[in-house]
């Protein structure tokens, strides 16, 4: 048999985090060597092959200095990511041939394929809005997905040449119209009940599209977490999304 893949749980006590040491704990070809948790040393997890990162946006980056400067591989969920963000992961790896990090806003295999039906549906209408909806908890507004999918849909319409958005508002209440993602407007709702789910609201004349991906449990995010963790061994560099491992 061969051997398992050592795997470290960094935000091990969050919501994610839970999940992801029961789903690593359950994968025959992984063992958790450890969890870390705010506040405990980053050499608790220096034994793992993989760390997998689901902490907030202002810890990732720490631990992804940390982790690529030891060789470690790094499978990240942890939201906030901009391009220079994405640039100083760059930075880093290039001073690590070796190792590789896999960042996906989503790993809902569900939601990947949202994103890609919107990404191929952007350059036929004419206006698209996003409406991202969450539990109360979440700490970032507008989520990942919703960025990651605004750009997609900005850079379908970029290379498809469509104009700007029709859009008269001249009298609007700050925030009524959503945020300005690349010229994407994105509406992010959060209430009690929610747990992460994303409409994508195409608009040309006469008709309307509407895509839709709801999880509906943590466990959906799973399958995609598994998949990174052994992928990520052999893809050295940057990942960004899960569409590439698919
Ligand atoms: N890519 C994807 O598919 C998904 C991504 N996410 C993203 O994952 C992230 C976590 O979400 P969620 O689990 O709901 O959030 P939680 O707040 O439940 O979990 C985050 C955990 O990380 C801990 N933490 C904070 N700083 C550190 C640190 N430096 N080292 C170790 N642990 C730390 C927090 O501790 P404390 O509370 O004490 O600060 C908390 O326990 C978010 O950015 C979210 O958007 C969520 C779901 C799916
Ligand atoms: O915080 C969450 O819950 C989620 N965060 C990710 C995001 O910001 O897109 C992924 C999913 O939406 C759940």
């Amino acid at each position: 048999m061969s051997e398992t893949i050592p795997v470290a749980v960094l935000g091990a006590a969050g919501r994610m985090g839970t999940e992801v040491c029961k789903a690593v704990g359950a994968a025959p070809d992984m063992e958790l060597t450890a969890t870390v948790d705010a506040g405990e040393p980053l050499d608790k997890a220096a034994a793992a092959r993989v760390i997998v990162d689901f902490t907030t946006p202002g810890a990732v980056m720490e631990n992804l200095r940390w982790a690529i400067g030891r060789g470690i591989h790094a499978v990240v969920g942890t939201s906030g990511f901009t391009e220079e963000k994405f640039g100083q992961v760059r930075a880093w790896l290039a001073e690590k041939p070796g190792v590789g990090v896999v960042v996906a806003p989503n790993f809902g295999i569900g939601a990947v394929l949202m994103m890609e039906f919107a990404a191929k549906a952007a350059r036929y209408f004419e206006s698209v809005e996003i409406i991202e909806q969450h539990h109360p908890r979440k700490l970032d507004a507008p989520s990942g997905t919703a960025t990651h999918t605004a750009r997609l849909i900005a850079a379908a319409r970029a290379e498809a040449g469509l104009a700007t958005m029709p859009d008269a508002t001249a009298d609007e209440i700050p925030g009524a119209r959503g945020a300005d993602v690349e010229g994407v407007r994105v509406h992010a709702v959060r209430a009690t009940g929610l747990i992460a789910h994303q409409e994508v609201l195409f608009g040309a004349l006469g008709e309307t599209l509407t895509i839709r991906h709801d999880s509906l449990d943590r466990a959906s995010f799973m399958p995609g977490v598994l998949l990174a963790t052994r992928e990520v061994l052999t893809r050295p560099g940057l990942t960004v999304g899960l569409a590439p491992l698919l």
